[in-house]
């Protein structure tokens, strides 16, 4: 078995910046999921298409290689989001990325990947997980910021907003739901800062190692 940690958790939550700490602790590959369903829709929309369009949506997945995934200014705006979470209630489009996430989760020397069905769906046999999680208001705060801090103009109630609709989007669709996995552990960020998450994330994946005997 080699360390698979798979990171899981909604919105601003923190799990990429938790993913790619730990992808440089331990040496491993990170694969961020999130930017393939922002491709996805940022393809539909350029193509003109609706995001409610299953068949449209879904030859787009199939087409998108790693030219999609360079523009990542474009890609992590508040739009993409909102359209990577329209159209990733579509099963033809989980279908069309599954193998690509999977063949990259089973990298000989092990790999981190973060999203919202890699402990579920995608790694379920990962030897370490982690729910990433913290209130919404800390959440909406976190990608205010973020967004805000590189121009967009944004209302703060607004992306409170955008990021509650989003999570009731995720948890609440058939495919690939975001639920936290049986086996994961809960790492509640609510009242940390990144050094204080990533502490406490590294010794859920020492546990993890030592369990495993990884
Ligand atoms: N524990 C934390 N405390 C404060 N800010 C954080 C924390 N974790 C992440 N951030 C910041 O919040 C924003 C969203 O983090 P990110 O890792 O992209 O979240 P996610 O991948 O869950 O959407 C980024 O600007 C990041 O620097
Ligand atoms: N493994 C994944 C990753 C993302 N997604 C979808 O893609 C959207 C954007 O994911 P993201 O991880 O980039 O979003 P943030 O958490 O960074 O805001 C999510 O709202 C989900 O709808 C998914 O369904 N499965």
């Amino acid at each position: 078995m080699s360390l698979v940690i798979a990171v899981d958790g909604p919105a601003a939550s923190g799990k990429g910046t938790i993913a790619a700490r730990l992808a440089a602790e331990y040496g491993l590959p990170h694969l961020d999921t999130g930017l393939l369903y922002r491709a996805v829709g940022v393809g539909v929309l350029d193509a003109g298409g609706s995001l409610d369009d299953e068949a449209v949506a879904e030859s787009v997945a199939r087409a998108l290689d790693a030219s999609h995934l360079s523009d990542t200014e474009r890609l992590t705006s508040g739009d993409a989001g909102e359209a990577a979470s329209r159209v990733a209630g579509h099963t033809g489009v989980r279908a069309a990325l599954l193998e690509f996430q999977r063949a990259f989760a089973a990298q000989p020397g092990g790999a981190v990947l973060d999203g919202r069905d890699i402990g579920t769906v995608i790694a379920p046999d990962a030897p370490a997980k982690l729910f990433v999680t913290a209130t919404p208001e800390v959440r909406a705060m976190r990608r205010w910021k973020q967004l805000t801090g590189r121009g967009a103009t944004i209302a703060f109630e607004e992306m409170l907003a955008d990021i509650v609709k989003r999570d009731e989007r995720d948890a609440g669709r058939g495919a690939a739901p975001m639920v936290q996995a049986a086996d994961a552990v809960l790492l509640d960020t609510t009242d940390m800062g990144i050094e204080a998450a990533f502490d406490a994330a590294r010794r859920i994946v020492e546990a993890a190692r030592a369990k495993h005997g990884l």
